[in-house]
Protein backbone atom coordinates (compact mmCIF):
# COMPACT_ATOMS: atom_id res chain seq x y z
CA UNK A 1 0.00 0.00 0.00
CA UNK A 2 2.78 2.69 0.96
CA UNK A 3 4.68 1.44 -2.13
CA UNK A 4 1.85 2.13 -4.04
CA UNK A 5 1.45 5.77 -2.81
CA UNK A 6 5.03 6.46 -3.14
CA UNK A 7 5.05 5.13 -6.78
CA UNK A 8 1.78 7.18 -7.22
CA UNK A 9 3.68 10.24 -5.69
CA UNK A 10 6.76 9.75 -8.03
CA UNK A 11 4.97 8.81 -11.16
CA UNK A 12 2.79 12.28 -10.97
CA UNK A 13 5.87 14.07 -10.44
CA UNK A 14 8.27 12.40 -12.96
CA UNK A 15 5.14 13.48 -15.45
CA UNK A 16 6.11 16.67 -15.39
CA UNK A 17 10.06 16.06 -16.39
CA UNK A 18 11.82 14.67 -18.70
CA UNK A 19 11.72 11.13 -19.15
CA UNK A 20 15.45 9.16 -19.17
CA UNK A 21 15.83 6.75 -21.06
CA UNK A 22 13.82 7.41 -23.72
CA UNK A 23 13.13 3.89 -23.23
CA UNK A 24 11.21 2.61 -19.57
CA UNK A 25 13.13 0.49 -17.24
CA UNK A 26 11.19 -2.77 -15.44
CA UNK A 27 12.38 -3.35 -12.00
CA UNK A 28 11.07 -6.90 -10.99
CA UNK A 29 11.32 -7.85 -7.29
CA UNK A 30 9.19 -9.39 -4.62
CA UNK A 31 10.68 -7.39 -2.35
CA UNK A 32 8.69 -3.81 -2.45
CA UNK A 33 11.41 -2.82 -0.05
CA UNK A 34 14.65 -3.45 -2.44
CA UNK A 35 12.33 -2.27 -5.35
CA UNK A 36 11.90 1.16 -3.43
CA UNK A 37 15.95 1.96 -2.65
CA UNK A 38 16.83 0.69 -5.70
CA UNK A 39 14.27 2.90 -7.67
CA UNK A 40 15.60 5.83 -5.66
CA UNK A 41 19.53 4.72 -6.12
CA UNK A 42 18.70 4.28 -9.86
CA UNK A 43 17.07 8.27 -9.87
CA UNK A 44 19.90 10.03 -7.84
CA UNK A 45 22.82 8.35 -8.99
CA UNK A 46 22.52 7.58 -12.48
CA UNK A 47 19.39 10.32 -13.28
CA UNK A 48 17.68 7.30 -14.43
CA UNK A 49 13.69 8.05 -14.14
CA UNK A 50 11.61 6.11 -16.57
CA UNK A 51 11.08 3.07 -14.23
CA UNK A 52 8.02 0.70 -13.93
CA UNK A 53 8.05 -1.97 -11.30
CA UNK A 54 6.32 -5.03 -10.80
CA UNK A 55 5.94 -7.38 -7.24
CA UNK A 56 4.16 -10.06 -8.55
CA UNK A 57 6.34 -11.91 -11.78
CA UNK A 58 2.89 -12.85 -13.29
CA UNK A 59 2.62 -9.32 -14.26
CA UNK A 60 5.92 -8.86 -16.43
CA UNK A 61 5.14 -10.14 -20.24
CA UNK A 62 1.35 -8.28 -19.93
CA UNK A 63 3.66 -5.23 -18.62
CA UNK A 64 6.09 -5.68 -21.57
CA UNK A 65 3.56 -5.80 -24.28
CA UNK A 66 1.48 -2.52 -23.04
CA UNK A 67 5.11 -0.13 -21.86
CA UNK A 68 7.88 0.88 -23.95
CA UNK A 69 10.36 -1.24 -22.01
CA UNK A 70 13.93 -2.13 -23.16
CA UNK A 71 15.51 -2.59 -20.17
CA UNK A 72 14.89 -5.34 -17.23
CA UNK A 73 16.37 -5.47 -13.99
CA UNK A 74 15.18 -9.11 -12.78
CA UNK A 75 15.23 -10.95 -9.63
CA UNK A 76 16.01 -14.75 -9.82
CA UNK A 77 14.24 -15.86 -6.55
CA UNK A 78 10.13 -14.97 -6.80
CA UNK A 79 7.22 -16.82 -6.22
CA UNK A 80 4.73 -17.89 -8.78
CA UNK A 81 6.96 -17.52 -11.36
CA UNK A 82 10.55 -17.98 -11.38
CA UNK A 83 13.23 -15.50 -12.88
CA UNK A 84 14.36 -18.07 -14.73
CA UNK A 85 11.47 -19.04 -16.63
CA UNK A 86 10.96 -15.43 -17.06
CA UNK A 87 14.26 -14.77 -18.67
CA UNK A 88 13.57 -17.35 -21.19
CA UNK A 89 9.93 -16.01 -22.23
CA UNK A 90 11.36 -12.59 -22.15
CA UNK A 91 14.24 -13.63 -24.36
CA UNK A 92 12.68 -15.83 -26.88
CA UNK A 93 9.00 -13.29 -27.14
CA UNK A 94 11.57 -9.94 -26.90
CA UNK A 95 14.51 -10.19 -27.81
CA UNK A 96 15.43 -6.67 -27.94
CA UNK A 97 14.85 -6.25 -24.16
CA UNK A 98 18.12 -6.09 -22.36
CA UNK A 99 17.57 -8.39 -19.16
CA UNK A 100 20.08 -7.93 -16.61
CA UNK A 101 19.57 -10.09 -13.36
CA UNK A 102 20.15 -8.92 -9.65
CA UNK A 103 19.84 -11.17 -7.51
CA UNK A 104 20.52 -12.27 -4.06
CA UNK A 105 21.96 -15.42 -5.21
CA UNK A 106 25.85 -15.26 -5.31
CA UNK A 107 26.76 -18.14 -7.38
CA UNK A 108 28.60 -18.11 -10.46
CA UNK A 109 27.00 -21.19 -11.77
CA UNK A 110 23.20 -19.73 -11.37
CA UNK A 111 25.36 -16.18 -13.32
CA UNK A 112 26.55 -18.48 -16.05
CA UNK A 113 23.43 -20.18 -16.71
CA UNK A 114 21.63 -16.89 -16.72
CA UNK A 115 24.12 -15.34 -19.53
CA UNK A 116 23.80 -18.20 -21.16
CA UNK A 117 20.13 -17.92 -21.18
CA UNK A 118 20.44 -14.64 -22.77
CA UNK A 119 21.16 -11.90 -20.28
CA UNK A 120 22.79 -9.22 -20.58
CA UNK A 121 24.58 -9.13 -17.19
CA UNK A 122 24.25 -10.53 -13.95
CA UNK A 123 24.62 -8.62 -10.32
CA UNK A 124 24.26 -9.86 -6.72
CA UNK A 125 22.10 -7.83 -5.12
CA UNK A 126 24.60 -7.25 -2.12
CA UNK A 127 27.21 -5.81 -4.88
CA UNK A 128 28.00 -2.10 -4.14
CA UNK A 129 25.47 0.28 -5.13
CA UNK A 130 28.10 2.06 -7.37
CA UNK A 131 29.04 -0.99 -9.27
CA UNK A 132 25.67 -2.13 -10.26
CA UNK A 133 24.68 1.55 -11.66
CA UNK A 134 27.71 1.51 -13.51
CA UNK A 135 26.47 -1.71 -15.31
CA UNK A 136 22.76 -0.34 -15.93
CA UNK A 137 23.99 2.75 -17.21
CA UNK A 138 26.28 0.76 -19.68
CA UNK A 139 23.43 -1.38 -20.45
CA UNK A 140 21.31 1.65 -21.57
CA UNK A 141 23.93 3.13 -23.26
CA UNK A 142 24.31 0.02 -25.29
CA UNK A 143 20.44 -0.30 -25.89
CA UNK A 144 20.34 3.45 -26.73
CA UNK A 145 23.11 2.47 -29.38
CA UNK A 146 21.48 -0.14 -30.77
CA UNK A 147 17.52 1.36 -30.85
CA UNK A 148 19.47 4.18 -32.14
CA UNK A 149 21.16 2.27 -35.13
CA UNK A 150 18.21 0.50 -36.11
CA UNK A 151 16.24 3.96 -36.43
CA UNK A 152 19.18 5.25 -38.54
CA UNK A 153 19.05 2.50 -40.69
CA UNK A 154 15.05 2.76 -41.50
CA UNK A 155 15.84 6.54 -42.11
CA UNK A 156 18.61 5.84 -44.38
CA UNK A 157 16.92 3.02 -46.28
CA UNK A 158 13.21 4.61 -46.52
CA UNK A 159 15.43 8.21 -47.05
CA UNK A 160 12.38 9.65 -44.83
CA UNK A 161 12.52 12.75 -42.92
CA UNK A 162 9.69 12.39 -39.93
CA UNK A 163 9.65 16.15 -39.16
CA UNK A 164 11.21 18.21 -42.02
CA UNK A 165 9.51 21.22 -40.84
CA UNK A 166 12.09 20.98 -38.13
CA UNK A 167 14.80 21.86 -40.94
CA UNK A 168 13.31 24.22 -43.01
CA UNK A 169 14.89 27.47 -41.96
CA UNK A 170 18.34 25.14 -42.97
CA UNK A 171 18.14 25.71 -46.64
CA UNK A 172 19.77 23.46 -48.63
CA UNK A 173 18.91 20.65 -51.58
CA UNK A 174 22.10 18.77 -50.90
CA UNK A 175 21.95 15.16 -50.27
CA UNK A 176 24.42 15.08 -47.55
CA UNK A 177 22.72 17.82 -45.74
CA UNK A 178 20.00 15.17 -46.02
CA UNK A 179 21.81 12.41 -44.14
CA UNK A 180 23.00 14.96 -41.52
CA UNK A 181 19.41 15.55 -40.92
CA UNK A 182 18.17 12.12 -40.81
CA UNK A 183 21.14 11.04 -38.50
CA UNK A 184 19.85 13.98 -36.36
CA UNK A 185 16.48 12.62 -36.12
CA UNK A 186 17.87 8.81 -35.76
CA UNK A 187 19.17 9.97 -32.50
CA UNK A 188 16.86 12.49 -31.28
CA UNK A 189 15.50 10.63 -28.06
CA UNK A 190 19.09 9.90 -27.15
CA UNK A 191 20.36 11.60 -23.71
CA UNK A 192 23.81 10.98 -24.93
CA UNK A 193 26.12 14.70 -26.06
CA UNK A 194 26.20 15.53 -30.05
CA UNK A 195 29.81 16.83 -31.29
CA UNK A 196 28.62 19.20 -34.15
CA UNK A 197 31.98 19.84 -36.43
CA UNK A 198 32.66 21.95 -39.24
CA UNK A 199 33.98 24.83 -40.78
CA UNK A 200 33.80 28.22 -39.47
CA UNK A 201 30.28 29.77 -40.74
CA UNK A 202 28.46 26.18 -41.72
CA UNK A 203 25.34 26.61 -39.79
CA UNK A 204 26.48 24.35 -36.90
CA UNK A 205 24.02 26.73 -34.65
CA UNK A 206 21.29 26.06 -36.87
CA UNK A 207 22.23 22.25 -36.22
CA UNK A 208 22.48 22.95 -32.57
CA UNK A 209 18.74 24.32 -32.60
CA UNK A 210 17.48 21.72 -34.80
CA UNK A 211 18.76 19.20 -32.73
CA UNK A 212 17.30 20.91 -29.40
CA UNK A 213 13.87 20.84 -31.28
CA UNK A 214 14.12 17.71 -32.14
CA UNK A 215 14.37 16.32 -28.94
CA UNK A 216 11.26 17.51 -27.60
CA UNK A 217 12.72 18.79 -24.34
CA UNK A 218 10.63 21.41 -22.47
CA UNK A 219 13.21 23.04 -21.16
CA UNK A 220 15.52 25.80 -23.07
CA UNK A 221 17.87 25.95 -25.14
CA UNK A 222 21.01 27.60 -23.05
CA UNK A 223 24.31 28.78 -25.91
CA UNK A 224 27.52 29.37 -24.60
CA UNK A 225 30.69 30.37 -26.17
CA UNK A 226 33.09 28.65 -24.25
CA UNK A 227 35.95 30.55 -26.48
CA UNK A 228 38.30 32.33 -24.21
CA UNK A 229 36.82 31.84 -21.07
CA UNK A 230 39.23 31.42 -18.05
CA UNK A 231 38.93 28.48 -16.08
CA UNK A 232 37.46 30.22 -13.18
CA UNK A 233 34.98 32.04 -14.97
CA UNK A 234 34.19 28.95 -17.21
CA UNK A 235 33.50 27.15 -13.90
CA UNK A 236 31.41 30.16 -13.03
CA UNK A 237 29.58 30.32 -15.77
CA UNK A 238 28.31 26.16 -16.24
CA UNK A 239 28.25 25.84 -13.14
CA UNK A 240 26.85 28.74 -11.01
CA UNK A 241 27.91 30.02 -6.76
CA UNK A 242 26.57 30.20 -4.06
CA UNK A 243 26.30 33.40 -2.03
CA UNK A 244 30.26 34.36 -0.10
CA UNK A 245 32.02 31.90 -2.52
CA UNK A 246 34.44 34.69 -3.51
CA UNK A 247 35.05 38.01 -3.38
CA UNK A 248 32.05 39.91 -4.78
CA UNK A 249 29.91 36.90 -4.59
CA UNK A 250 27.46 39.00 -2.77
CA UNK A 251 24.42 36.98 -4.72
CA UNK A 252 24.07 33.13 -5.48
CA UNK A 253 23.68 32.31 -9.35
CA UNK A 254 22.61 29.47 -11.27
CA UNK A 255 24.89 28.52 -13.59
CA UNK A 256 23.89 27.37 -16.86
CA UNK A 257 23.77 23.84 -16.58
CA UNK A 258 21.34 24.75 -14.55
CA UNK A 259 19.36 27.61 -16.64
CA UNK A 260 19.21 24.41 -19.46
CA UNK A 261 17.61 21.91 -16.70
CA UNK A 262 14.82 20.08 -19.20
CA UNK A 263 16.51 21.26 -21.47
CA UNK A 264 19.66 21.72 -23.71
CA UNK A 265 23.38 22.97 -22.82
CA UNK A 266 25.21 23.97 -26.43
CA UNK A 267 28.84 25.15 -25.38
CA UNK A 268 29.83 26.55 -28.71
CA UNK A 269 33.44 26.45 -29.77
CA UNK A 270 34.83 23.55 -27.58
CA UNK A 271 37.82 23.10 -29.29
CA UNK A 272 39.31 25.74 -27.72
CA UNK A 273 38.44 25.14 -24.09
CA UNK A 274 41.53 24.64 -21.68
CA UNK A 275 42.75 21.87 -20.63
CA UNK A 276 42.15 22.44 -17.28
CA UNK A 277 38.66 23.23 -17.89
CA UNK A 278 38.20 20.37 -20.35
CA UNK A 279 38.41 18.10 -16.68
CA UNK A 280 35.61 20.09 -15.67
CA UNK A 281 33.70 19.35 -18.49
CA UNK A 282 34.47 15.82 -18.77
CA UNK A 283 33.87 14.98 -14.39
CA UNK A 284 30.20 16.53 -15.50
CA UNK A 285 29.47 14.46 -18.63
CA UNK A 286 30.35 11.57 -16.80
CA UNK A 287 29.51 11.65 -13.46
CA UNK A 288 26.13 13.31 -14.44
CA UNK A 289 26.66 15.47 -11.25
CA UNK A 290 28.72 19.19 -10.68
CA UNK A 291 28.98 21.61 -7.52
CA UNK A 292 27.99 25.06 -7.74
CA UNK A 293 31.22 26.90 -6.45
CA UNK A 294 31.29 27.38 -2.52
CA UNK A 295 29.04 24.69 -2.13
CA UNK A 296 29.95 21.11 -1.24
CA UNK A 297 26.15 19.61 -2.10
CA UNK A 298 26.11 17.87 -5.98
CA UNK A 299 23.63 18.85 -8.56
CA UNK A 300 22.43 16.89 -10.95
CA UNK A 301 22.93 18.02 -14.97
CA UNK A 302 19.51 17.70 -16.24
CA UNK A 303 20.01 18.75 -19.58
CA UNK A 304 21.19 17.27 -23.08
CA UNK A 305 25.01 18.38 -24.06
CA UNK A 306 25.42 19.52 -27.41
CA UNK A 307 28.97 21.09 -28.15
CA UNK A 308 30.25 22.57 -31.57
CA UNK A 309 33.81 23.06 -33.02
CA UNK A 310 35.39 24.79 -35.93
CA UNK A 311 38.73 22.93 -34.99
CA UNK A 312 39.56 19.36 -35.89
CA UNK A 313 39.30 17.64 -32.34
CA UNK A 314 41.12 14.44 -33.56
CA UNK A 315 44.13 16.22 -34.80
CA UNK A 316 43.77 18.26 -31.58
CA UNK A 317 43.73 15.36 -29.69
CA UNK A 318 46.50 13.74 -31.18
CA UNK A 319 48.67 16.93 -30.30
CA UNK A 320 47.51 16.89 -26.74
CA UNK A 321 45.57 19.95 -26.82
CA UNK A 322 42.24 18.25 -26.24
CA UNK A 323 41.83 15.37 -24.21
CA UNK A 324 41.30 11.98 -25.34
CA UNK A 325 38.50 10.75 -22.69
CA UNK A 326 36.51 13.57 -23.43
CA UNK A 327 36.64 13.58 -26.84
CA UNK A 328 35.52 9.75 -26.70
CA UNK A 329 32.63 11.06 -24.94
CA UNK A 330 31.53 13.85 -26.72
CA UNK A 331 32.04 11.98 -30.30
CA UNK A 332 29.37 9.26 -29.41
CA UNK A 333 27.56 11.61 -32.42
CA UNK A 334 28.98 13.36 -34.37
CA UNK A 335 27.60 15.10 -37.10
CA UNK A 336 30.28 17.07 -39.89
CA UNK A 337 28.33 19.44 -41.84
CA UNK A 338 30.05 20.05 -45.22
CA UNK A 339 31.54 23.63 -45.89
CA UNK A 340 29.54 25.23 -49.22
CA UNK A 341 32.63 24.97 -51.75
CA UNK A 342 31.26 20.78 -51.19
CA UNK A 343 27.90 21.75 -52.09
CA UNK A 344 27.65 24.07 -54.36
CA UNK A 345 24.32 23.49 -55.61
CA UNK A 346 22.79 25.15 -52.56
CA UNK A 347 24.48 28.21 -53.88
CA UNK A 348 21.47 29.26 -55.98
CA UNK A 349 19.17 28.54 -53.40
CA UNK A 350 20.96 30.59 -50.27
CA UNK A 351 21.34 33.22 -52.66
CA UNK A 352 17.94 33.64 -53.08
CA UNK A 353 16.74 33.54 -49.50
CA UNK A 354 19.03 35.43 -48.24
CA UNK A 355 18.11 38.21 -51.12
CA UNK A 356 14.27 37.80 -49.93
CA UNK A 357 15.85 38.40 -46.21
CA UNK A 358 17.60 41.69 -47.00
CA UNK A 359 15.27 42.93 -48.69
CA UNK A 360 12.30 42.50 -46.23
CA UNK A 361 14.78 43.48 -43.74
CA UNK A 362 16.14 46.53 -45.59
CA UNK A 363 13.28 47.44 -47.03
CA UNK A 364 13.52 46.97 -50.59
CA UNK A 365 12.13 45.61 -53.41
CA UNK A 366 14.02 42.05 -54.42
CA UNK A 367 16.19 42.91 -57.08
CA UNK A 368 17.30 41.16 -60.24
CA UNK A 369 20.27 39.87 -60.40
CA UNK A 370 22.89 38.98 -63.53
CA UNK A 371 23.09 35.61 -64.97
CA UNK A 372 26.71 35.84 -64.70
CA UNK A 373 26.54 36.23 -60.67
CA UNK A 374 25.44 32.10 -59.58
CA UNK A 375 28.48 31.27 -62.29
CA UNK A 376 31.09 34.01 -60.58
CA UNK A 377 29.50 32.50 -56.80
CA UNK A 378 30.20 29.18 -57.51
CA UNK A 379 33.98 29.40 -58.43
CA UNK A 380 34.40 31.07 -55.52
CA UNK A 381 35.68 28.61 -52.86
CA UNK A 382 34.04 30.37 -50.08
CA UNK A 383 36.45 30.32 -47.06
CA UNK A 384 33.46 31.95 -44.51
CA UNK A 385 30.81 30.00 -45.74
CA UNK A 386 27.21 30.44 -45.75
CA UNK A 387 28.06 33.38 -43.06
CA UNK A 388 30.51 34.94 -46.04
CA UNK A 389 27.79 34.43 -48.56
CA UNK A 390 25.35 35.96 -46.45
CA UNK A 391 27.33 38.97 -45.31
CA UNK A 392 27.98 39.73 -49.58
CA UNK A 393 24.46 39.72 -50.20
CA UNK A 394 23.63 42.19 -47.35
CA UNK A 395 26.42 44.26 -48.26
CA UNK A 396 25.13 44.12 -52.07
CA UNK A 397 21.67 44.88 -50.97
CA UNK A 398 22.64 47.29 -48.60
CA UNK A 399 24.34 49.35 -51.65
CA UNK A 400 21.44 48.37 -53.94
CA UNK A 401 20.10 51.29 -55.84
CA UNK A 402 18.52 50.20 -59.09
CA UNK A 403 16.58 47.53 -60.40
CA UNK A 404 19.39 45.10 -60.98
CA UNK A 405 21.96 44.13 -58.26
CA UNK A 406 25.44 45.17 -58.31
CA UNK A 407 27.81 43.04 -58.89
CA UNK A 408 30.81 45.08 -57.19
CA UNK A 409 30.53 43.51 -54.17
CA UNK A 410 30.92 40.12 -55.02
CA UNK A 411 33.57 40.56 -57.90
CA UNK A 412 36.10 42.52 -54.70
CA UNK A 413 35.52 39.51 -52.95
CA UNK A 414 36.06 36.88 -55.60
CA UNK A 415 39.08 39.33 -56.78
CA UNK A 416 40.39 38.54 -53.22
CA UNK A 417 40.79 35.10 -53.80
CA UNK A 418 44.19 33.70 -54.05
CA UNK A 419 44.07 30.35 -55.23
CA UNK A 420 42.20 28.30 -57.80
CA UNK A 421 38.92 26.22 -57.13
CA UNK A 422 40.13 23.13 -56.56
CA UNK A 423 39.43 20.70 -53.67
CA UNK A 424 42.32 20.42 -51.45
CA UNK A 425 44.39 16.73 -51.92
CA UNK A 426 42.56 16.73 -55.32
CA UNK A 427 44.62 16.28 -58.64
CA UNK A 428 44.44 19.90 -60.00
CA UNK A 429 43.19 19.77 -63.43
CA UNK A 430 45.68 21.50 -66.07
CA UNK A 431 44.57 20.42 -69.11
CA UNK A 432 47.26 21.69 -71.67
CA UNK A 433 50.23 22.34 -69.64
CA UNK A 434 51.06 18.82 -69.28
CA UNK A 435 50.02 16.87 -72.75
CA UNK A 436 52.68 16.14 -74.81
CA UNK A 437 49.50 15.36 -77.18
CA UNK A 438 47.01 17.94 -77.56
CA UNK A 439 43.23 16.83 -77.57
CA UNK A 440 41.30 17.27 -80.84
CA UNK A 441 39.19 20.28 -80.71
CA UNK A 442 35.94 17.97 -81.03
CA UNK A 443 37.55 16.21 -77.82
CA UNK A 444 37.74 19.32 -76.08
CA UNK A 445 33.94 19.86 -75.53
CA UNK A 446 34.02 16.70 -73.66
CA UNK A 447 36.77 18.00 -71.52
CA UNK A 448 35.12 21.22 -70.41
CA UNK A 449 31.82 19.13 -69.75
CA UNK A 450 33.27 16.84 -67.21
CA UNK A 451 35.47 20.08 -65.54
CA UNK A 452 32.11 21.48 -64.89
CA UNK A 453 30.57 18.79 -63.86
CA UNK A 454 33.08 18.23 -61.64
CA UNK A 455 33.29 21.87 -60.48
CA UNK A 456 29.85 21.69 -60.07
CA UNK A 457 29.78 18.71 -57.66
CA UNK A 458 27.11 17.33 -60.76
CA UNK A 459 24.85 19.94 -60.44
CA UNK A 460 23.53 20.11 -64.08
CA UNK A 461 21.88 23.09 -64.03
CA UNK A 462 25.19 25.21 -62.13
CA UNK A 463 27.15 23.17 -64.74
CA UNK A 464 25.05 24.34 -67.31
CA UNK A 465 24.87 27.50 -66.04
CA UNK A 466 29.41 27.58 -65.73
CA UNK A 467 29.15 26.30 -69.73
CA UNK A 468 27.06 28.69 -71.19
CA UNK A 469 24.32 26.19 -72.14
CA UNK A 470 20.89 25.04 -71.40
CA UNK A 471 20.23 22.35 -68.95
CA UNK A 472 18.83 20.07 -71.34
CA UNK A 473 22.02 20.43 -73.94
CA UNK A 474 23.91 19.79 -71.30
CA UNK A 475 21.71 16.65 -70.14
CA UNK A 476 21.94 15.23 -74.24
CA UNK A 477 26.31 15.79 -74.14
CA UNK A 478 26.48 14.03 -71.21
CA UNK A 479 24.20 10.79 -72.33
CA UNK A 480 26.47 10.86 -75.54
CA UNK A 481 29.10 11.17 -73.50
CA UNK A 482 28.47 8.06 -71.35
CA UNK A 483 26.99 6.20 -74.85
CA UNK A 484 30.60 6.65 -76.46
CA UNK A 485 32.46 5.43 -73.01
CA UNK A 486 30.88 2.43 -72.58
CA UNK A 487 31.22 2.01 -76.60
CA UNK A 488 34.99 2.58 -75.65
N1 LIG B 1 21.72 26.31 -44.65
C1 LIG B 1 21.51 27.57 -44.20
N2 LIG B 1 20.40 28.21 -44.55
C2 LIG B 1 20.18 29.49 -44.14
N3 LIG B 1 21.05 30.19 -43.38
C3 LIG B 1 22.18 29.57 -42.99
C4 LIG B 1 22.47 28.23 -43.36
N4 LIG B 1 23.64 27.88 -42.82
C5 LIG B 1 24.08 28.94 -42.14
N5 LIG B 1 23.22 29.97 -42.23
C6 LIG B 1 23.38 31.32 -41.68
O1 LIG B 1 24.78 31.61 -41.73
C7 LIG B 1 25.23 32.27 -40.54
C8 LIG B 1 26.30 31.44 -39.88
O2 LIG B 1 25.70 30.26 -39.34
P1 LIG B 1 26.11 29.67 -37.91
O3 LIG B 1 26.34 30.78 -36.92
O4 LIG B 1 25.13 28.64 -37.53
O5 LIG B 1 27.53 29.04 -38.29
P2 LIG B 1 28.56 28.28 -37.36
O6 LIG B 1 28.98 27.07 -38.11
O7 LIG B 1 27.96 28.07 -36.00
O8 LIG B 1 29.78 29.29 -37.29
P3 LIG B 1 30.93 29.44 -36.14
O9 LIG B 1 31.79 28.21 -36.20
O10 LIG B 1 31.69 30.65 -36.59
O11 LIG B 1 30.22 29.62 -34.84
C9 LIG B 1 23.98 32.47 -39.70
O12 LIG B 1 23.46 33.74 -40.00
C10 LIG B 1 23.03 31.39 -40.19
O13 LIG B 1 21.70 31.75 -39.97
Amino acid sequence: MLLCFYLQLRNQAVSNRNLYPNFGVLLVDDEPAFLRSLSIALERRGGINHIYHSEDSRNVMALLAQEPIGLVLLDLTMPHLSGETLLKQIVEEYPDIAVIIVSGLNQLETAVNCIRLGAYDYFVKTSEEERLIGGISRAIASQEMRLENQEMRKRFLNDTLERPEIFANIITQDKGMRSVFQYLEAISASSQPVLICGESGVGKELIANAIHTLSNRNGPLVCVNVAGLDDNVFADTLFGHNKGAFTGADKARAGMVEQAAGGTLFLDEIGDLSLVSQVKLLRLLQEGEYYPLGSDKPKRIRARVVVATHHELAKKQQAGEFRKDLYYRLRIHQVEVPPLRRRKGDIPLLLEHFLAEAAAELAKNIPTISKELPILLANYEFPGNIRELRALVFDAMSQHKSRMLSMEVFRRALGQQEAPLVEENEHTFAPFSQMRILPKLNEVGDILVIEAMHRAQDNQSLAARLLGISQPALSKRLKKLEANRSVE
